[in-house]
């Protein structure tokens, strides 16, 4: 199968087991966010898919290719943009691009080509000509993406993409992003701020001490029931008519507006009816947490709970 697909692997560090069980798979086509606590195992998995660190057991298929036994063939396919950009900090920014293409077997014609287009996507182009050393952290961000899809590869890796990048950049980054996937490339990206990947990511996987969560988990995650972030033009009519419907006890009224437990989609909905129906001035009504982070929240409930 093209695309990601992971069983059973496992990494330990001497006594850490930083990765225990991950199982999981990614289809072309499609953005998936790794999502995880600090210290979860989300850098050493990435590691271990980008060929440059080895299981201790379990498998791996990058675009169908075994990073264990056929790293060259997984390069050939694969992006990878770390964490942190280790770059040539005397190159400008175009010759960095060159030579990373240079490294993939490009001609010198097409590798100054493919740099200058690459330039464009990540709007480097007015430090094109300036040394890497002098690029701000987000600036290095956009070289390490750039760098990354070099070799146009199949799948991409991305390790905290949108780390130091401010709002503009990270809007182009989620614009450039779901291009990619549209073109059908895999994307796999590990953040820990799921409101970033909430806009980003069609799947997510879910990481937490080194496991994967089961797929029927995150489908329980995700129909538990969540908070609805209510607001009023008068929010002492809408505490009043929270209060007449029996959920006093349960709304947290601040100045934001209220937040209110639903079981169901279909709950909410009544409950809005309800308060447009009394005559509450509704101006905004919707979950308090996107979905990842909804389900994340839950996971994280059952693991403690287990
Ligand atoms: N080379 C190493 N040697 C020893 N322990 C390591 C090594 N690399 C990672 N670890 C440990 O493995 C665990 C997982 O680390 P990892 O960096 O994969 O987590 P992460 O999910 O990427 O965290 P973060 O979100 O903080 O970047 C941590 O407890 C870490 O200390």
């Amino acid at each position: 199968m093209a695309g990601i697909r992971v069983e059973g692997v496992a990494r330990s560090f001497g006594e850490v087991h930083a990765v225990r069980n991950a199982a999981f798979e990614v289809e072309p086509g499609t953005v998936a966010g790794l999502i995880g606590p600090n210290g979860a195992g989300k850098t050493t998995l990435l590691l271990m898919l980008a060929s440059l660190l080895a299981p201790d057991s379990g498998s791996i298929r990058i675009a169908g290719y075994d990073p264990v036994t056929e790293p060259h063939q997984v390069r050939r396919r694969m992006g990878w943009m770390p964490d942190t950009l280790g770059s040539w900090p005397t190159l400008t920014v175009r010759a960095a691009l060159a030579t990373s293409g240079r490294m993939y077997g490009m001609s010198s014609d097409a590798a100054s080509d493919r740099a200058a287009d690459l330039i464009g996507l990540v709007s480097l182009d007015p430090l094109a000509d300036q040394p890497t050393r002098v690029l701000s952290r987000g600036q290095k961000q956009r070289l390490s993406l750039a760098r990354a899809l070099v070799h146009d590869p199949e799948v991409l890796l991305l390790d905290e993409p949108a780390s130091g990048l401010d709002p503009a950049a990270r809007a182009a980054l989620r614009e450039l992003v779901r291009k990619l996937a549209g073109d059908g490339k895999t994307v796999l990206v590990s953040s820990h701020v799921l409101a970033e990947l909430e806009e980003m990511a069609d799947t997510a996987v879910y990481l937490a001490d080194g496991e994967t969560a089961a797929p029927d988990d995150v489908a329980r995650a995700g129909q538990a029931a969540r908070g609805w972030r209510i607001r009023s033009l008068d929010a002492d009519r809408l505490s009043a008519a929270l209060e007449a419907a029996g959920f006093g006890a349960v709304a947290v009224v601040d100045r934001f507006g209220a937040v209110v437990p639903f079981a169901s989609e279909a709950d909410a909905a009544q409950m809005l009816a309800h308060l447009v129906g009394v005559g509450v001035p509704i101006s905004s009504f919707a979950p308090a947490v996107g979905d990842l982070e909804h389900v994340f929240h839950d996971l994280n409930r059952q693991g403690g709970e287990a």
